[in-house]
């Protein structure tokens, strides 16, 4: 039997970390996730502050976990308490700008201010992090527009193997030679 693929998501919000509000984003990411990947997975969730360090911490301690993907929701913006890019590139080792690009160009299409994101997304060893808006609407639309590259990622990543409804994202990996 194959190990389950972990995934974590980390919600970033300091009002939902202090149950202001209810977290939406994380179980809209995983609700998400479990409509749309076929294989087994395991999901983890976590709901931290805006705050550099517990941000860096938590991320560190899923890769160490053994988490293959990270979504992490929130934080991305220009206020000064949104902190979560220097919190990913304190545990990154690389970034793949791709991701950012093509979400932005995705949630672009119904707010002008997608811009404003500095969503991108990294790898740490084996383990893949994707930072998406903390707006819950967010992350169906920046997950439809990357997640066809993301079993492939992993793959090379040397991460677990995980498959998608084709009806919902039709994941592309390059015919073997
Ligand atoms: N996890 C979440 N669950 C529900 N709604 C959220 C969540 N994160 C953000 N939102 C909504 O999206 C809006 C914009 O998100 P943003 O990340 O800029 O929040 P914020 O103003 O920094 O506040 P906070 O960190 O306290 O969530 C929020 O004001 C809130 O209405
Ligand atoms: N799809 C989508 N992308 C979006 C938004 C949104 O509502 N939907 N909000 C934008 C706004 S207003 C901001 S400030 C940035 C950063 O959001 P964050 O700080 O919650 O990560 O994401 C942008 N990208």
């Amino acid at each position: 039997m194959t190990q389950p693929a972990r995934i974590a998501i980390l919600t970033v919000s300091d009002r939902a970390s202090r149950g202001e509000y209810e977290d939406k984003g994380g179980p809209g990411a995983e609700a998400w996730l479990r409509e749309v990947i076929t294989s087994d997975v395991e999901i983890l969730r976590r709901i931290v502050p805006d705050l550099r360090g517990v941000i860096a911490d938590a991320l560190r301690e899923y890769c160490d976990e053994g988490a293959d993907l990270i979504l992490v929701t929130g934080g991305t913006g220009p206020a000064p308490r949104d902190v979560t890019p220097e919190a990913v590139f304190d545990v990154a080792e690389r970034e793949y700008p791709g991701f950012g690009e093509e979400m932005r160009r995705a949630s672009l299409a119904e707010v002008p201010t997608a811009i404003l994101s500095r969503q991108t997304a990294v790898s740490r060893g084996k383990t893949l992090i994707i930072t998406i808006p903390g707006k819950p609407s967010a992350i169906a639309t920046c997950l439809n527009a990357v997640l066809a590259a993301v079993p492939y990622c992993l793959d090379l990543l040397g991460a677990a193997r995980i498959e998608t409804d084709p009806t919902r994202i039709k994941a592309f990996r390059p015919k073997p030679k």
